[in-house]
């Protein structure tokens, strides 16, 4: 197999690997099964309020970087519990900036839902 092919296939191999991770998020995680669900309902509202293709972008982009970050604080919550499943205080410090991240990110989405909602609804 030439290099090329090699790295075409490690490529997809590895396409596959993050799809069955999306998919184990979304099966095991309820936090990002209600934030899917959220964002399932921000797509209807887009549709039935017609936004524009910017606020498409920015809606998706809001909803994407919520839900890849939980992603991450779940992994990062894993590692911390598999490395020292007993308290410890930086075990604590770890979790909570982690989860500190999906909060920003998750503020940040309600600012960008605000500034496309409301002057549809003013
Ligand atoms: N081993 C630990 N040592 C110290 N503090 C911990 C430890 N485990 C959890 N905590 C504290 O409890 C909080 C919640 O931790 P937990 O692992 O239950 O996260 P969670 O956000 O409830 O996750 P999920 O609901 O996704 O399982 C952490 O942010 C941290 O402050």
């Amino acid at each position: 197999m030439s290099n090329l092919s090699k790295f075409i296939v490690g490529r997809l191999r590895g396409c596959g690997y993050a799809t069955k991770g999306a998919i184990l998020l979304l099966r095991t995680e309820p936090s990002i099964q209600v934030q899917a669900i959220i964002g399932i309902i921000m797509i209807i509202l887009g549709f039935c309020f017609e936004i524009t293709n910017t606020e498409w972008m920015l809606q998706i982009f809001a909803m994407g970087l919520v839900m890849s970050l939980e992603g991450l604080n779940t992994g990062i919550e894993a590692i911390a519990d598999f490395v020292h499943p007993d308290f410890h205080h930086k075990i604590g410090f770890i979790k909570d900036v982690a989860a500190g991240a999906v909060f920003i990110a998750a503020i940040t989405a309600v600012i960008i839902g605000c500034f496309i909602y409301i002057p549809y609804l003013i």
